[in-house]
């Protein structure tokens, strides 16, 4: 076994590999003895002069490894031949938490081995990256997977085959393994900890720290009730709680509040850890203000944590709705320092009449509602992960009829709860 790989993929040969192709998942794992076997998915469409390998972002710390996930990508789309293929990849230990290691598997089909390797090489000498290739056996039907450059691992004592066999979808999607926080954050302290940690490289950070409550002043429970409306883009949230606020005479506040608003498309670019605790401190902030206006007038609150965790799992997760964490999982409880709303709403809206609705909005819609637009699975993984979250749990309203009629509903879901 190799010392390097040791250190950097630990229980090497206990794990699974991920390769996403077409939208779905194909796994394979490793083996020191050939015991038989069919050819893993991955493998069986690769032409004879096709070279593969993995690239998975396997060191330093975990602000680095996310930025560095993101820039990889970038940097082998910019610098790699036509002809080569790159699909996303991971390693993780089945059904263990925290053991996903992120990365890109590459087909290289073009004329020459000569540029990819150089790129490769040049990566694996300046960058968190641990390379493997795959070679095909002489009968066709045997793979094996080696530590990358060979003159390295012979360094490093990698003398051994190791063979690439297929392996059964795990009981949970890879990157559920991971999602508590680095997508989904359960307390201001762990949100906390990622914005601070990125201050050397967000000069932003600092200021989005600053505006955040002291955590000494633990607020008492508000005295009137707290009402969040959630839904996708354009389901009637801002028409909505414009109308509940004018209506119950309330404070209409928002998640990301008000003050974050000159740093979001800033975070918006980062990657998912610093992006989502971003979105996880936005809500901290909003309930230090629902703390303070709830002692006077009953107060609406357009998105708050169902919003942020609910967009975190489904993109964290692709594929179909199975693929999301079960009902009653731990990533869809509510953070226990964060305040809890007297009633969430949902708003759903068929996505036909979405549409119609976002078109005739005619604003720009940000990257993620775009996505919603194009990918109907993320749309319901969505709104799945919305209703999954509990404590409190959220109540669906249809949000087609007219505006009027939405609002009486809401009202009498609120006075039946609330008490208004
Ligand atoms: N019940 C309704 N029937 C018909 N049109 C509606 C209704 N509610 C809102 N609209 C219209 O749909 C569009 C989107 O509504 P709105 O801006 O309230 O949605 P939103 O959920 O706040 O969107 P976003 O999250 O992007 O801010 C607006 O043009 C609004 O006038
Ligand atoms: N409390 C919140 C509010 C918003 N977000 C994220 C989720 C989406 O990416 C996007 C939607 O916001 P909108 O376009 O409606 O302003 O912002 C979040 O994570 N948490």
């Amino acid at each position: 076994m190799a010392r390097r790989t040791m250190s950097l993929l630990p229980q090497w040969t206990s794990r699974v590999f991920s390769v996403e192709l077409d939208g779905a998942l194909h796994y394979f794992a490793i083996q020191e003895k050939h015991r038989g076997g069919e050819v893993p998915g991955v493998f069986r469409k690769v032409r004879n002069r096709d070279r593969c390998y993995s690239l998975l972002v396997c060191s330093g710390d975990r602000i680095r490894r996310a930025k560095f996930y993101g820039e990889l990508r970038d940097k082998l789309q910019r610098h790699l031949s036509p002809g080569c293929d790159l699909s996303p990849m991971s390693s993780f230990l089945p059904n263990v938490k925290d053991s996903l290691i992120k990365g890109y598997f590459l087909k290289d089909s073009s004329e020459s081995s000569s540029p990819t390797e150089r790129l490769l090489r040049e990566l694996t000498q300046h960058d968190p990256v641990l390379v493997c290739s795959y070679l095909r056996g002489e009968d066709g039907q045997l793979w094996t997977q080696h530590l990358w450059p060979p003159a390295e691992s012979q360094l490093v004592e990698m003398s051994k085959d190791y063979y690439v066999v297929p392996s059964e979808a795990p009981e949970y999607h890879p990157s559920v393994l991971n999602i508590i926080n680095s997508d989904v954050f359960y307390s201001l302290d762990d949100a906390y900890e990622v914005i601070k940690k990125c201050g050397d490289i967000i000069p932003e950070a600092k200021s989005v720290l600053e505006l955040l409550p002291s955590r000494a002043e633990a607020r008492s429970k508000p005295d009137h009730p707290v009402i969040v409306i959630e839904g996708l883009d354009a389901t009637g949230k801002t028409t909505l709680t414009e109308s509940l606020r004018d209506t119950l005479g309330a404070v209409l506040l928002r998640s990301p509040p008000q003050c974050l608003s000159p740093w979001r498309a800033r975070f918006d670019q980062e990657p998912p850890l610093i992006r989502r605790a971003f979105y996880a401190l936005g809500n901290y902030i909003t309930a230090e203000q629902i703390g303070q206006q709830g002692m006077k007038t009953p107060v609406i609150v357009d998105r708050f944590w169902h919003s942020t965790a609910a967009y975190a799992i489904a993109t964290a997760v692709s594929g179909p709705l199975s693929n999301l964490p079960t009902e009653g999982s731990e990533v869809y409880r509510w953070p226990s320092d964060l305040l809890q709303p007297s009633l969430v709403v949902l708003l759903t809206l068929d996505p036909e009449e979405r549409k119609r609705r976002l078109r005739n909005r005619g604003l720009d819609e940000t990257k993620e509602e775009q996505e919603l637009d194009h990918n109907q699975l993320f749309r319901l993984r969505v709104e799945e992960a919305y209703r999954r979250i509990s404590g409190p749990a959220c109540i669906t309203v249809d949000a087609s009829p007219p505006a009027d009629q939405v609002l009486q509903q809401v009202l009498l879901l609120i006075r039946g709860k609330c008490h208004l």
